[in-house]
């Protein structure tokens, strides 16, 4: 059997939590057309003008909140995940048959570079694993603009294969339901269920983007799971970016009503990202439950990411297998 990759991509994250990083890591995130659709030379300035400078400082500042001894969560984790699925792989199909890397949309390592390591080992089938459950052109398809872009330097290009998504595979859905089951039984039940989903402007949506079917798709899948009424759960969108109309309900204003409305307790989960990084550590477990408390709220569980939970792995190793046989 020809060895084959499989390759576990993420967004990608600044190298250490100083504004210089973080000014490099978001001047070639928020270039690409795929995440913010302006008119090319005015962002240009705009973003080298006024967003790096203003944002940099207040950006390193929360990352330097959620760093860890080993650098970045975002970093930390896909590398366990690697390890694990490496694993969990070698015991399915066998040793030596597969290997596992990772590659990062934004920043290093970057798709091409672990591509050109790859295909220097001679390996020609590979299984591209975006750790987006829900399809959006602002992630996924900025990844398969990366894997044409490195195809088209190839006269003979190899078989690859992308999970573009799996918002409704049960798998993973059961993951998440197994993941609030056990916060329950450790942390208690609160009155309300936060299925918080990064958000993405309004407009993409319109022009034909599916992420918002995408996410209520795993929401409502989660809740009938769990067997939950209306009245106890909601879906909401967080990281708004931009003067820009984003999905909604906003997070922060869901939270804000409820507690408004003598909610006094809840459980937030962000089933959009399966790695714990900035924008769970930091906008929702810091900034949103300060929120929470500072309206009346009483006590606000956060939900951690699947990351590398074993039976994760296992249900990522069943999508990979299906590519790498069919
Ligand atoms: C989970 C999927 C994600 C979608 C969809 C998404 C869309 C999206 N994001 C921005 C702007 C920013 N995102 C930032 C960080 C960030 N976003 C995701 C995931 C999705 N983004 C991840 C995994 C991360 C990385 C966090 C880390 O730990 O390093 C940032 C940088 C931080 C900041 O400046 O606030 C920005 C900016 C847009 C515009 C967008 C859709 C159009
Ligand atoms: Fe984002
Ligand atoms: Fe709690």
């Amino acid at each position: 059997m020809n060895k084959k990759a499989v390759i576990v991509v993420n967004l990608g994250t600044p190298e250490t939590p100083t504004p210089g990083a973080v000014a490099k890591f978001l001047k070639q995130f928020l270039s690409d057309s795929r995440v913010v659709e302006a008119p090319k030379l005015l962002w240009w300035f705009l973003l080298r003008l006024v967003i790096i400078p203003l944002r940099a400082k207040k950006v390193a500042h929360s990352y330097g909140e959620i760093w860890l001894a080993e650098g970045s969560p975002l970093r930390v984790i896909t590398g366990r995940q690697v390890t694990a699925l490496q694993n969990q792989l070698d015991e399915d199909v066998g040793l030596g048959n597969t290997v596992v890397c990772e590659a990062m949309t934004y920043g290093e390592p970057s798709l091409s570079h672990t591509f050109q390591r790859l295909r220097e080992q001679s390996i020609q089938e590979y299984v591209v694993l975006p750790m987006y459950p829900q399809y959006s052109g602002s992630t996924t398809g900025a990844i398969y603009d990366q894997l044409s872009a490195i195809i088209r330097q190839s006269r003979d290009v190899p078989d690859i294969s992308v999970i573009k998504s799996f918002h409704d595979h049960s798998g993973y859905t059961d993951c998440l339901v197994q993941s609030i089951r056990d916060s329950w039984e450790k942390n208690g039940r609160h009155e309300k269920l936060l299925m918080s989903f990064h958000g993405i402007p309004q407009e993409y949506v319109d022009k034909g983007d599916p992420y918002y079917q995408h996410c209520l798709g795993t929401a409502e899948a989660v809740a009938e799971k769990l067997s939950l009424e209306k009245d106890q759960w909601a879906m909401s969108f967080q990281s708004r970016f931009g003067p820009k109309q984003w999905l909604q309900p906003y997070t922060d204003e869901q939270l804000k009503t409820w507690a408004t409305n003598g909610v006094k307790s809840i459980d937030i989960i962000s089933p959009a990202f399966t790695v714990d990084c900035l924008e769970t550590l930091e906008e929702l477990n810091i900034s949103y439950r300060e929120l929470f408390l500072s309206e009346g709220g009483e006590h606000y569980h956060y939900i951690p990411c699947l990351n590398d939970a074993p039976e994760f792995i296992k249900t990522l190793a069943t999508l990979v297998k299906t590519k790498l046989f069919n």
